[in-house]
């Protein structure tokens, strides 16, 4: 499988691709489908080449699917919850599938790509049929082998958080997920509401790279603020949760980047990632002016007929006027003869020689 896949139509992760930038909206919505346009809108950052965000993202449940009677119904009291029991707080926050539709249309008309996760084997068949360019795994479900194995039949490139887990689920992720020839890319990720940084451990995208080293690798970050996630840009994909306001009820809002810091976040990746550039070493036209002024040049040490056989002695090394042969050719004009008279102190010419 080739290190770079193709997300959406035309727009390809991995290897020397831009970072496909993801808005996650999650569940910061607040269950209402307005504020959930308005953070369509705030996810989409414009930059002065190109869309700088490219894709908003929600969650997809089916929550008898998602989670047992036992679990929907235990209480879930606290600032965060919508709900008595944890079922309604989550009932709550789902969008039907006609809203997911409305969602997308949205998205769609400001031009901006649309995807959630689908958090049960159900849902995938729900983003399968709204046409999702890819579908999303939560690190919910990282271990969820037979939804795995189901999402990679629907032959959609397949996002991978791997939050909560050790290297050797991770392994067995990458190894099933090869079996099924699916084009999937995996996200580092530590599923805590703020991550401290101490845990965040950038150096697991490294390996990741070692390790997996055909596929696209990521990272989806919880962290506060922007920099650890700024310094993560040399990934394939990066995520991070949005909202209107971090002090909104919800349990993602605290870790969540208001618009403004999204629009920043975006506006650091895309200038760390102009400037990680290209591995070839080589002047570069805005150097010109300092060359011109500081570069350095070789220069006679002496007055010196043609004829003469250049020694080490013979040449020093200055910032000159005019600019002759640059001073790196200091060991190439040694024992190379002098096709004209040069006055000592005078800049030696690359056209100087035999
Ligand atoms: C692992 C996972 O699914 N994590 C998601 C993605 O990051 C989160 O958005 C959770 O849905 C959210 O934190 C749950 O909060 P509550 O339990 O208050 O609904
Ligand atoms: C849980 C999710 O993501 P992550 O594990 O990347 O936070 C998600 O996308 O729904």
């Amino acid at each position: 499988m080739p290190k770079i896949i193709e997300l959406a139509p035309g727009r390809w992760i991995g290897e020397s691709q831009p970072c496909f930038i993801i808005a996650e909206v999650g569940q910061n919505h607040q269950g209402d489908l307005e504020i959930a346009k308005r953070l369509i809108k705030a996810a989409k950052v414009r930059g002065w080449t190109y869309l700088m965000t490219n894709c908003v993202k929600f969650q997809k449940s089916c929550l008898h699917e998602k989670f047992n009677n036992a679990a929907l119904q235990r209480p879930y009291i606290g600032p965060n919850s919508w709900g008595g029991t944890y079922g309604e707080h989550k009932k709550y926050l789902e969008f039907s599938e006609l809203q997911f539709k409305e969602l997308q249309d949205y998205a769609s008309q400001i031009n901006i790509l649309f995807s959630a996760s689908a958090m049960d084997i159900v849902s995938v068949d729900v983003l399968d049929s709204l046409g999702v360019p890819f579908i999303k795994i939560g690190s919910g479900d990282v271990n969820n082998f037979p939804m795995l194995q189901y999402a990679a039949t629907k032959s959609k490139p397949l996002i991978v958080s791997t939050g909560m887990q050790d290297m050797s689920t991770v392994e067995t992720v990458y190894h099933t997920l090869k079996a099924c020839n699916a084009n999937f890319c995996l996200l580092h990720c530590v599923s805590a509401y703020p991550t401290p940084p101490q845990e965040v451990n950038l150096n697991v995208i490294s390996k990741y790279k070692q390790e997996f080293s055909d596929i696209p690798i990521g990272y989806s970050g919880h962290e506060l603020g922007i920099t650890i996630s700024v310094a993560a840009v040399a990934m394939g994909v990066l995520e991070r949760h949005i909202t209107l306001d971090k002090t909104w009820k919800g349990s993602d809002h605290v870790c969540s980047l208001t618009p403004s810091e999204f629009q920043e976040l975006v506006h650091q990746v895309r200038t760390v990632e102009t400037a990680l550039g290209n591995p070839i070493k080589c002047f570069q036209p805005s150097e010109k002016a300092c060359y011109d002024k500081l570069g350095k040049t070789l220069v006679a040490a002496r007055d010196m007929l043609a004829g003469k056989c250049l020694q080490e002695k013979d040449i020093k090394v200055k910032v000159a006027e005019p600019k002759g042969c640059p001073a790196e050719k200091y060991q190439q004009v040694i024992g190379r003869t002098l096709v004209r008279n040069v006055r000592q102190d005078e800049s030696i010419m690359c056209s100087d020689f035999v």
